[in-house]
């Protein structure tokens, strides 16, 4: 079943006289229970789109479907209601500093109608769910990072949300804090069936905790589907870029002058295919010499793709031959030169 369904939404600016175009005729579907991403280079409109989904961002055109039912034109306590439903959280985390992260949390709690006498003990639970039991009267300022985006967090499921938009929410953490966030948000994915809409421009992110994914660009969504099948065969050149920006090897200049004679290239494969026997094979075939150089293994979810850098040498046709095979056997072929820097073919 669908969470959310967007039909050709498009939200437009307008500054000074000018128009800016921020979400073009954008349609997607995020399915109940899933943790759908939306990536892009900074500028791509990722935020304005999120915020359509909570009415922050009122769509100029398109229609807006939580749980198949549209919401485009909710007003007064039915624009509140969704509200409530959909829970979010910021980069910058949001929280109100001069008071207490228990009131933080109660604040929500008012705001979605509770009697006075549960605040105590929903406070308590939500804390307790995201691993901070004893901060009830600490101050954000007194909390790390990671701890402050927990609050948000519990904040934000406050009113028991069915939907969850995370907006660049890891963006501030170091990678350690990253990963903890990451692990709380899959937990309450998984545990509490709680539908996930996050943004990043970081892959690191994406494969680690999307289903599914979308890639925008200009106001675009430029390519989506199954995270693994996206990234591990892009079709746009965005997501192309977002790709090799994260997969790419660079290999240290100092070795690249002392390695020996032949061509070197870079080769991107899904890596539950095993290849080593491939490489040998065509070795053997084509009387080559392939060296691997590097090899890298990046995990989309539970599915591999690997990197490989491989040196060919030998006769000059035949290497060319070899070159070609491996070519078509592979996701990216990319011929490194000397210097590191890459001659796209
Ligand atoms: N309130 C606004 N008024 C005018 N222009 C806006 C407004 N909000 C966003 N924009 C413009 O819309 C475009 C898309 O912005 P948006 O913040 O949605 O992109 P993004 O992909 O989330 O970028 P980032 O990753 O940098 O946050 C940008 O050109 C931005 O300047």
């Amino acid at each position: 079943m669908k969470a959310i369904e967007l039909r050709d939404v498009e939200v437009a600016f307008h500054e000074r006289g000018r128009e800016v175009r921020a979400v073009r005729g954008v349609s997607l579907n995020v399915e109940q229970g899933e943790v759908f991403g939306i990536v892009g280079f900074s500028g791509a409109g990722k935020s304005t789109l999120v915020r359509t989904i909570n009415l922050l961002e009122r769509p100029t055109a398109g229609r807006v479907l939580i749980d198949g039912k549209d919401i485009t034109d909710a007003r007064g306590a039915a624009l509140r209601g969704i509200r409530r439903s959909i829970g979010m959280v910021f980069q910058g985390f949001n929280l109100v500093g001069n008071i207490t992260v228990g009131a933080n949390i109660r604040f929500a709690l008012k705001a979605g109608g509770w009697d006075l006498e549960h605040w105590a003990g929903r406070t308590e639970e939500l804390l307790r769910l995201v691993g901070l039991n004893d901060k009830a009267t600490s101050y954000p300022a007194d909390l790390s990072g990671g701890q402050q985006q927990r609050v948000a967090i519990a904040r934000a499921l406050a009113n028991n949300p069915r939907i969850l938009l995370c907006d660049e929410a890891t963006s501030a953490l170091d990678v350690e804090t990253t990963e903890g966030i990451l692990d709380l948000l899959r937990d309450i994915n998984r545990t509490l069936h709680i539908t996930i809409v996050f943004i990043t421009h970081q892959l690191d992110i994406a494969k680690r905790i999307f289903d599914h994914v979308a890639v925008m660009e200009e106001g675009r969504v430029v390519e989506q589907g199954a995270t693994f099948d996206v990234f591990s065969a892009p079709q746009h050149p965005t997501t192309t870029a977002l790709v090799s920006r994260y997969l790419d090897v660079a290999l240290p200049e100092q070795i690249a002058p002392d390695l020996p004679e032949g061509t070197l290239v870079e080769l991107k494969y899904r890596g539950d295919a095993a290849f080593e026997p491939l490489i040998t094979d065509i070795a053997r075939t084509y009387d080559a010499s392939i060296s691997v150089l590097h090899a890298n293994i990046e995990y989309f979810g539970t599915r591999p793709i690997g990197v490989l850098v491989v040196l060919v040498a030998g006769e000059a046709r035949r290497t060319g031959e070899a070159l070609a095979r491996l070519r078509s056997r592979v996701l990216g072929y990319r011929v490194l030169t000397r210097a590191g820097k890459d001659d796209r073919r």
